[in-house]
């Protein structure tokens, strides 16, 4: 029988609030134990261990979380008698910490994150179908070399590609764009589509001995936002680098762009990314020495991207290249 180990973070998923409600309760109160007992019995799946990492809403990991989580699942991913591991996790920024891991784990054994909309305690939870449909997915043949993968409401999501669209609704990722790779019914995982995109073991990133990340904010740019806010992150909050999250194609006012390239000499890279879906690539009316298109990444996550960039190199055109390949 495979051997899963899961690691319990928090989130809605293990909430606690109002018998039966939905809507009002506090995430991360549950422990990993107890959420196992409301499972049906996993049978010849898979034999389950597991590990409280914290018990948290999701909005409150910090860097140093995701650093300390990387090492213990490559630490866990070398023993032989381990076939795949489960992340329970908050669904707010569960597309961040797989995205994370998917450029960060060491591994081909499966990893899968998942979660839940509505608290433990709520009528009709969907964190037990959705812990149950995960743990079967990480003792799944087909999960293995696939990446960080996140298991929610039926659908097999690419860590790359899910991106939260719903705030209350069960079925709360996006499945459009390539984000859904394949479905689940019951514990039989149905694979239709992998990325092209290199992650885990064929990424250069190793965290084995950071103790931080280089530090990259993300602005908005919005009608009438005033650019000033790229000479406090670059001159006050002395950061490594930014990620603007512009509009349409990754697009500003021609202010931005005269400022940007008054900071160019400043040599700190600038990445341009989206806040609607779609790809962004180079414009000449947007694009100055030190900005690199963020292509098809959210700008959450082409932050993380950046970060890890950033510790292997900080050569712009060696990033742009980066951003192509992950
Ligand atoms: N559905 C959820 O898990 C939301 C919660 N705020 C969290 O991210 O922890």
């Amino acid at each position: 029988m495979k051997k899963i180990k899961i690691f319990a973070t928090g989130g809605t998923i293990a909430g606690s609030g109002a018998a039966g409600k939905s809507a009002a309760y506090e995430a991360g109160h549950v422990d990993i134990e107890k959420l196992l007992q409301d499972l049906p019995d996993l049978g010849e799946i898979a034999q389950v261990s597991m590990e409280q990492i914290c018990n948290k809403d999701s909005n409150d990991l910090t860097l140093s979380d995701w650093l300390l989580l990387a090492k213990k699942l490559n630490q866990a991913a070398l023993e032989s008698d381990l076939d795949g591991f489960v992340i329970t996790h908050g669904t707010d920024t569960l597309e961040e910490t797989a995205y994370f891991l998917n450029l960060v784990f060491k591994s081909e054994k499966p990893l899968v994150l998942t979660g839940a909309m509505r608290p433990a305690t709520a009528t009709s939870a969907d964190g037990p179908m959705n812990l149950y449909q995960a743990i079967a997915l990480a003792a799944h043949p087909d999960s293995v070399g696939q990446g960080v993968i996140a298991l929610f409401s039926d659908n097999i999501f690419s860590s790359r590609d899910i991106r939260k669209t719903s705030n209350f609704k069960i079925d709360a990722f996006q499945h459009n764009d390539f984000a859904c790779i394949g479905y689940m019914r019951d514990e039989i995982p149905y694979f239709y589509t992998r990325s092209f995109k290199k992650h885990t073991v064929a990424t250069p990133f190793d965290v084995s001995a950071l103790t931080a990340l280089p530090k990259v904010e993300i602005v908005s740019y919005y009608v009438g936002a005033d650019p000033a806010v790229l000479d406090h992150y670059l001159y006050r909050e002395k950061v490594d680098g930014i990620v603007i999250a512009g509009s349409g194609s990754g697009n500003y006012a021609k202010a931005w762009k005269i400022k940007l390239e008054a900071l160019a000499a400043v040599n700190i890279p600038i990445v341009r990314a989206s806040r609607v879906s779609g790809i962004v690539l180079p414009a000449v009316t947007m694009d100055v020495a030190t900005t690199i298109c963020a292509n098809t990444l959210t700008p959450q996550k082409a932050r993380i991207l950046l970060m890890l960039a950033l510790t292997k190199t900080h050569q712009i055109d060696a990033i742009k290249a980066m951003f192509q390949e992950y």
